[in-house]
């Protein structure tokens, strides 16, 4: 392999400094920088990034932050040191983790606490119908009593005091209110009383109540974590060192943080690649499973992109570092799924504004029950007891969590499975959609057309490969790129146009040896009036086979056509029949001739075909679809599809899992796989059908609750249970999405 591995050692002297660098304007200015910190006594290499306005700067450990800090500044420019991104990322993680491990286990404790405390409370409950009275006297229940409602209750006294500053009013409202009301009579009694024995006592219920919300406050905390686990597994991935190849070919393991883009690093077998980069020596088997959801090995070879976090199979690789920490792909993507975890959610808003009436209603509610027994001659403690009852049951708590517990879940599992969903309107959006627009080329097709034939009309069909291929020797898109490679397969020696233009949607005009040479469709030719007639005879035969053509003209005439076919990808047929079966109709939209794309659509079953559109038009397209009242889904290969992807109800971008498409797409999929389209809107109906069940089962339970605690049908002990079940429940309901998986294998 070419490899030698001489020695492992790290070298502490190497320090990589980052700084975040402010008032830089244009290029001129970065370079201005770099120079100054390359200049500078202890600096090996300076690189300096304009878009990310950073600066790394790699020192023998002499240059510290400080006085590069101040060699940017006297540059006339900005600068702060930068925490390096990886670690901070996971010192940040953990300690947030950290945080909410010691949260459950304070709640856990303080459950512990409050359930000893309550037991005797209930025990009178639990014995009397056998006859034995275990009641502790009324002066020590009341002792269990006020430790349990300043000990735990604080939380919610908190909570709620916090909710009404702010103007609004939350769970915690509702929790204080018949908690306090409950064990504030009980007390009254117990003291007027003393030191005889009161009557009927509530003070078992306000405890119970504070237990089970406790419980039911560990149950949800316990949840959450384990739903996000599925994320933050992904920040675990990155190796903390990487082998790095010294310029002379030695080998030394340094932290991840101390290297640069450009780097080589040799990566072992088994081993986590470190860093974004592409393979410059070695070819092995990648497991990219946790990032893009591919359960397959991934061959790589020379000039492939590594993902950082994807583990290396069974060959060695050196790997050039392309990104690293924040800007590489892992982080992206962990980015995203944070933020569409955190966003909010239409649904969640109305929920919220929902809950800000309910409370107050509520308390309505029980001033009329209250008032209501009073009126008709109960006696208090009746009541008290329906009143309290009401003011439990009706905590939203459960309302509170149906939503967010849904998306977590969803969209974790969707992460899994390589569905990278960027906000939870595009979630929302998802489920509803009718009809997905296919862009043709790299879509529903590889996007990688071979030369199949070539029609010269003067029979030397060499000369013309040779002439196209020249032209096109400045091209980037991917027919150019065919007509190159098939040259180079048939030993043509190429030389490069003295001006070159590209066409977009039309072809390129180009000047080879003095001559305009113009390649393209109809519409290409039409525009510089050449003779169309054979050309397009003979790209008609052609498109019965579902083969574009180019058609090759030299100083203003048409002297042969190249064909090109592009192979269908092979998840195409099961990823159309899967949309079929949601009753969505697929649309394809491309930039080929009609003839060609009817072709390919009939031999696909997409009756829908809107063809012969220049990129700029495929925007508009997509915009009259939505028009028409449609949601609408269009699913492109990334960059140059990006305003169609934007005007999109929901943009889907495929594949190449780019910045540009991560940006702009709502849901993007991280393999090229046409099927993984039906999985992302099934795990997003998956998700909002949770929301919605929750949803219903939350209000049912409040409405159906409610009535019944007024009638005095509900003892306030057991309104604390009911709460605290359709909060656990809920909660439950919500994690089974986890089970979610992608049909798409
Ligand atoms: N470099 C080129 N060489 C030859 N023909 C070209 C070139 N660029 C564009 N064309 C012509 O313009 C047409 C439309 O190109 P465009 O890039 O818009 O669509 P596409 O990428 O081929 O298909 P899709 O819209 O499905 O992605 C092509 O089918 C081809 O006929
Ligand atoms: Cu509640
Ligand atoms: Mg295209």
């Amino acid at each position: 392999m070419g490899l030698q591995i001489k020695q492992d050692s790290t070298d502490p002297a190497r320090v990589a400094v980052q700084l975040e660098v402010t008032g830089m304007t244009c290029a001129a200015c970065a370079a201005r920088i770099e120079k100054v910190l390359t200049r500078a006594p202890g600096v090996m290499r300076a690189v300096v990034n304009l878009p990310m306005e950073t600066a790394l700067v790699e020192t023998d450990g002499s240059a510290g932050p400080d006085a590069l800090i101040r060699l940017v500044e006297g540059a006339g420019f900005g600068a702060e040191e930068r925490a390096s991104d990886a670690s901070s990322e996971r010192a940040r993680q953990e300690q947030a983790d950290a945080a909410a491990r010691a949260e459950e286990r304070r709640t856990f404790t303080l459950l512990v606490f409050s359930t000893l405390l309550t037991l005797p409370l209930v025990a009178g409950m639990v014995t009397a119908p056998f006859g034995l009275n275990l009641m502790p006297p009324a002066m020590v229940q009341m002792g269990l009593a006020t430790i349990i409602q300043i000990v735990v209750g604080r939380r919610f006294y908190v909570g709620a005091a916090r909710a009404l500053a702010g103007g609004g009013a939350n769970m915690d409202v509702l929790v204080v209110l018949g908690t306090t009301a409950a064990y504030l009579y009980s007390a009254i009694l117990t003291l007027r009383a003393w030191p005889e024995n009161p009557g009927h006592l509530y003070f078992e219920a306000s405890a119970v109540i504070l237990t089970l919300i406790l419980f039911g406050k560990l149950l949800e905390t316990r949840a959450k974590r384990t739903t996000t686990a599925a994320i933050r597994a992904l920040t675990e991935l990155r190796p903390d060192t990487a082998h790095r190849l010294t310029e002379s070919g030695a080998i030394e393991t340094v932290p991840v943080d101390a290297l640069f883009p450009g780097d080589r690093v040799l990566v072992k077998p088994g081993e986590r690649m470190p860093v974004d980069g592409r393979v410059l020596e070695g070819g092995s088997d990648l497991d990219e499973s946790l990032v893009t959801g591919e359960s397959l090995p991934v061959a790589k070879t020379v000039g492939d992109e590594v993902i950082g976090g994807t583990i290396n199979g069974s060959g060695a690789l050196t790997v050039e570092t392309t990104a690293l920490g924040a800007d590489s792909k892992l982080s992206a993507i962990i980015r995203l799924v944070e933020a569409a975890q955190s966003s909010k959610a239409p649904v969640q808003k109305l929920v919220d504004k929902v809950s800000s009436i309910f409370v107050p209603i509520v308390v309505l509610v029980a001033i009329a029950t209250f008032a209501g027994w009073w009126l008709t001659g109960a006696e208090l403690d009746a009541a008290i007891g329906a009143t309290v009852a009401v003011l439990v049951i009706a905590c939203p708590c459960a309302l509170g969590l149906a939503t967010p517990t849904a998306l977590v879940a969803g969209t974790g599992a969707a992460a899994r499975a390589g569905i990278l969903i960027r906000d939870i309107e595009a979630l929302e959006i998802a489920h509803k959609v009718d009809t997905v627009v296919f862009d043709k080329t790299g879509t529903l097709t590889e996007g990688r057309p071979a030369v199949t034939d070539i029609r010269a009309f003067d029979r030397n069909d060499d000369r013309l490969l040779r002439i196209a291929a020249s032209a096109q020797l400045p091209s980037e898109h991917p027919l150019g790129r065919a007509m190159i490679e098939a040259a180079e397969e048939r030993g043509l020696q190429l030389s490069r146009p003295s001006d070159f233009r590209a066409v977009p949607g039309q072809g390129i005009i180009a000047e080879i040896a003095g001559e305009t040479v113009l390649i393209g469709n109809s519409r290409l030719l039409q525009a510089h009036d050449v003779d169309r007639f054979m050309a397009d005879q003979i790209a008609r035969s052609f498109a019965a086979e579902a083969k574009t053509c180019a058609t090759v003209a030299i100083a203003g005439h048409a002297v042969g056509v190249i064909a090109l076919a592009d192979t269908v990808r092979a998840e195409t047929p099961a990823g159309l029949a899967r949309l079929a079966e949601l009753n969505v109709a697929p649309v394809m939209l491309t930039g080929d001739t009609e003839a060609v794309a009817r072709t390919v659509a009939e031999e696909l079953g997409i009756e829908k075909v809107i063809a012969g559109v220049p990129p700029e038009g495929k925007a508009e397209t997509v915009t009259g679809l939505v028009e028409e009242g449609r949601t609408v889904a269009m699913v492109g290969d990334g960059v140059n599809d990006a305003p169609a992807l934007a005007a999109a109800s929901v943009g889907i971008a495929m594949g190449s899992g780019s910045e540009v498409a991560l940006e702009t797409a709502g849901i993007t999929l991280m393999r090229p796989r046409p099927d993984l389209v039906a999985d992302a809107i099934g795990v997003s109906r998956a998700t909002v059908r949770k929301i919605r069940q929750n949803l219903f089962w939350a209000f049912a339970y409040n409405v159906v609750g409610i009535p019944l605690a007024a009638l005095g049908l509900l003892t306030p002990a057991l309104a604390g249970a009911a709460m605290a079940l359709s909060s656990v429940s809920v909660v439950t309901n919500a994690a089974l999405l986890r089970r979610w998986r992608a049909k798409a294998q």
